[in-house]
Formats: structure tokens, C-alpha cells, sequence
């Protein structure tokens, strides 16, 4: 589809909206609920359209889709808390109030990644708010987004509340573009890269809209030697392994204490060997899809040779396999100037640097434009406290490597995003609020 399309989709959602804004929360509550059901009772296919068109494990697939069902369920929910305020008035003869609308015609652009619950953790508040969708999903990965909505419109979403634009790489800015400066588009809501999020930002000001952006990380796992080690590896291996490494949250830069660098080291290649297993997503035993593609293979192979012609030792993997797939991977020796470091790397790649002190550690750890999601291990509650406070990133995992779900808020600081998903935050981005001021009153 092209901009031609996208511009009628824009009306059909702009014509949707003038009904579905006069909907009452409990309406829109049980339309959600309904399709909470039906991607309940359609789980199994959902997941292996999931697994075929991205690669992820099937077990993995089962798990992104009771996460991304999971905001469905959530926002059919928090539909009916949208509240508004009183507020006192300093004059007898007036009152005060403000009121929470729908912002009217979102235009969303999501991810590969995570093809179902990218787009469950927008258009569950979107529709749960009253505002109507034009959804972009990545070209790699289409049919989760239209399976999603061939179910939203058996549970009864009228039609127009939910429209989507599916298109190859060559008409995706074009389109985007075509969101972006549309003035019927009240709201972008953006997940992706930080490249892609800045132009959807710039194109975005000549209309003055609302800008969503869940944009790349650059997490930094850091593992005190306080830590119990067990679970720092486990956390390691939730938080960089999930989804072969393609999640905006994993474990970028993972900074581990000198007097336990060793130990630690030994530990996680131990793990590694015995539980990551690289194959077709549909053989139960796989643990680790493929890339999404060869440009994917071969931006993490150029990370490993960069580190390894720069001192950094491979002590797993390294290599690429046939098809997408690459090896989990272990470096040690990572410094500060290899790219592997400073780049988000989207793939099974552990990159373990050494720091002396606490004070290092938090200095490398905010050194960076990113401030999506950060990690500390300790079991020192003091510096528990202290280093999450410090940490200037929107997420922070206390001995806790998968941190993400529903009723938390999602979203990061710096180059990383506005705006929060999920959680009672997630319906603001797609609410007005509107003061009202009645005067002449006795
Ligand atoms: N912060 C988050 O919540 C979050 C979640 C998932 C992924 N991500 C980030 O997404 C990136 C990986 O996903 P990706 O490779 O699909 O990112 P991407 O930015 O290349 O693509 C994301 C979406 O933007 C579209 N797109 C690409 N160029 C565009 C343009 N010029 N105009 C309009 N749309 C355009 C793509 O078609 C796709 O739908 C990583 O950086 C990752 O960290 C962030
Ligand atoms: O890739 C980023 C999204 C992953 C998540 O929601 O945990």
C-alpha cells in the first residue's frame, strides 16, 4: 500500500471516530474484553503466524502473545478509570473542572520485534480511549498486525476504528511521511529506532502534534560484586537472550565488578552452553531463532570483529550459521571505544566490560544518549536504593532482568522517547484534557 492508501484510511479512520468518540467507556470496555477472548481462543495460530513470519521460537511466540493479549485485557479495563478532576475554585460564583477526551485519529508505526504486543500496548489504549487507529506495521512482519485485526472486527469494532497499512521497505517513509503531516492525525505513536523516531518527530512539528516514541536502548546490565551471581546470570540470560537479543530492553553493556569478573565469566559461559540452542522456531528444543534478516547477521558479526580487532577476546560463538542464524555470543575485554558498546546491538551478543568502582559504574552507565532500561544486581539494599536513583534510565531492573509487563509503565529518557505505554500512565498519550470553567453561578 502506498500514500494513496494511507490518506483514504485517515478519512475512513476520521469518519470512525465522529461515532466512536460517543461511545461509553463501558462499550469500548466490552468490545476489548471480547477480543481479549477471541486472540484467547486463537492463541496457537496466532503464535505460528508469529513464529513463521518473525522466527521466534514457538514458546516464545506463546509468550509475546499473553503479553500483548495482556494489554488488551488491561486497557479494556482501565477504559473505565479515565477520570477527571474538580478542582477547588477561588471564587464563589464559578466552578472548576477538567475533562479527559479522546485525542481523536491516531497514526501508529511499529516494530518487527515484537509484532503482536507492539501493537496491543497502542491500540488497546488508543480504542480504550475513544480514538480511532491508522496502524503502519513493519514490512517484515504484516500478518500478526492483520490477524489481530481480522479478530478485533469479530468481536465487533466497528469499522474504521482500526485500519492497516501494510507496505514494503520502499513505500514505508512515504507513508510515514503521510502520517506524520496529515492534519486529521491528532497523535504518532512511534516504536523503533532512535534514527527513524527523530524524523517522525521533525515531520511531525508542521501539524504541532503529540509524538509518542519508544525508541533504542543501550541498556546497561551492571552486576556489583554484593550481587548473588546466580541470579545475575539468570538475569543475564532473560534479559540479553529473550527474543535472540532483538529487544530494546536487553542487556547492551554488561559491566561486571573486577574481584568477581572471573567468576561471573565462567558462570554465564556455563549457561550459555548448556541452555541457548540455536534452530527452527517450530522445533520444540530451540531456544534461539534466527536474525530478522541478513542485514541483521551481518551488523552483529561486524560488532564481534570490531571488538575482537580491537582486544577483546571471543570465549563463545562469533560465528554466523546458515540461513539468519548467529551464534550466542561471549566477549570479554569490552571497552568503552568498540562499537559493541556504544551501539545498540540487536542480536545473542554478551559484551562483558570490567569497572573498579561504584562511581565507574554509574558514570558508564549513564555515559550514553540512550536511557531506555537499566539493570543493577546487588543484594546490598543501601546501593540498591542508591543506584536506581542514580540511573537515568525510565526502566530499572533491581535483580530483575525481564521487568516488563502490563500493569507497569514502559517508556525512556534522553534520545530513548516521550511518552509512556502500559500501565495507568499508557492512556494519556491519546486523552486531551480540556478545563472547564462555569461561571455565573449563585
Ligand atoms: N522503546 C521501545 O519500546 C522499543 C520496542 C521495540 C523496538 N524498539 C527499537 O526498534 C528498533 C528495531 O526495530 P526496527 O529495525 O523495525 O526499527 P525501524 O526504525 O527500522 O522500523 C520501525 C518501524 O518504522 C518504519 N520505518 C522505517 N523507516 C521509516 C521512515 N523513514 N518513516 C516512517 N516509518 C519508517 C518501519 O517500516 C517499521 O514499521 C531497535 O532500535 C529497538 O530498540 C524500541
Ligand atoms: O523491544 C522492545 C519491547 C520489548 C518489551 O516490551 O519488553
Amino acid at each position: 500500500m502506498n500514500s494513496g492508501d494511507t490518506e483514504r484510511a485517515i478519512q475512513c479512520a476520521a469518519e470512525a471516530f465522529e461515532v466512536w468518540k460517543e461511545t461509553t467507556a463501558k462499550e469500548r470496555s466490552n468490545i476489548l474484553r471480547r477480543w481479549v477472548d477471541l486472540c484467547n481462543e486463537n492463541k496457537e495460530d496466532l503464535a505460528k503466524i508469529l513464529t513463521l513470519e518473525m522466527g521466534k521460537p514457538l514458546q516464545e511466540s506463546i509468550g509475546e502473545l499473553n503479553y500483548g493479549i495482556g494489554f488488551l485485557e488491561w486497557f479494556a479495563e482501565e477504559a473505565r478509570r479515565v477520570y477527571g478532576d474538580i478542582i477547588p475554585s477561588p471564587a464563589k460564583s464559578k466552578k472548576m473542572f477538567v475533562l479527559k477526551q479522546p485525542i481523536g485519529v491516531t497514526g501508529m508505526i511499529t516494530p518487527w520485534n515484537f509484532p503482536h504486543a507492539m501493537i496491543t500496548r497502542k491500540a488497546g489504549p488508543a480504542i480504550a480511549a475513544g480514538c480511532t487507529v491508522v496502524l503502519k506495521p513493519a514490512e517484515d512482519t504484516p500478518y500478526s498486525a492483520l490477524a489481530l485485526c481480522e479478530l478485533a472486527e469479530k468481536a465487533g469494532l466497528p469499522p474504521g476504528v482500526l485500519n492497516v497499512i501494510t507496505c514494503s521497505r520502499d513505500n514505508s517513509a512515504e507513508v510515514g511521511k503521510t502520517l506524520c503531516k496529515s492534519p486529521t492525525i491528532k497523535q504518532i505513536s512511534f516504536t523503533g529506532s532512535t534514527p527513524v523516531g527523530k524524523i517522525l518527530l521533525e515531520q511531525s512539528a508542521s501539524t504541532v502534534k503529540k509524538v509518542s516514541l519508544e525508541n533504542g536502548g543501550n541498556a546497561p546490565f551492571i552486576v556489583f560484586e554484593t550481587a548473588d551471581i546466580d541470579k545475575a546470570v539468570t538475569g543475564v540470560m532473560g534479559s540479553k537472550f529473550r527474543n535472540t537479543g532483538q529487544a530494546c530492553i536487553c542487556a547492551n553493556r554488561i559491566m561486571v565488578q573486577d574481584s568477581i569478573y572471573e567468576t561471573f565469566l565462567d558462570a554465564l559461559a556455563k549457561r550459555m552452553k548448556q541452555e541457548l540452542h540455536i534452530g527452527d522456531g517450530f522445533n520444540p528444543k530451540s531456544t534461539q531463532g534466527p536474525l530478522i534478516n541478513a542485514r541483521a547477521v551481518e551488523k552483529i558479526d561486524h560488532l564481534v570483529q570490531d571488538a575482537k580487532s580491537n582486544g577483546a577476546v571471543i570465549l563463545l560463538g562469533g560465528q554466523r550459521k546458515e540461513g539468519n542464524f548467529y551464534e550466542p555470543t561471549l566477549i570479554r575485554d569490552v571497552t568503552t571505544d568498540m562499537r559493541c558498546y556504544n551501539e545498540e546491538q540487536f542480536g545473542p551478543l554478551a559484551a562483558v566490560i570490567r569497572f573498579k568502582t561504584e562511581e565507574e559504574a554509574i558514570y558508564l552507565a549513564n555515559n550514553t544518549s540512550s536511557g531506555l532500561a537499566g539493570y543493577v544486581f546487588t543484594e546490598n539494599i543501601s546501593q540498591m536504593w542508591r543506584i536506581a536513583e542514580k540511573l537515568e534510565f525510565g526502566i530499572v531492573g533491581v535483580n530483575e532482568g525481564l521487568p516488563a509487563m502490563p500493569e507497569a509503565i514502559f517508556g525512556g529518557w534522553k534520545e530513548s522517547g516521550l511518552g509512556r505505554e502500559g500501565g495507568k500512565y499508557g492512556l494519556e498519550d491519546y486523552l486531551e484534557i480540556k478545563y472547564v470553567c462555569m461561571g455565573g453561578l449563585e
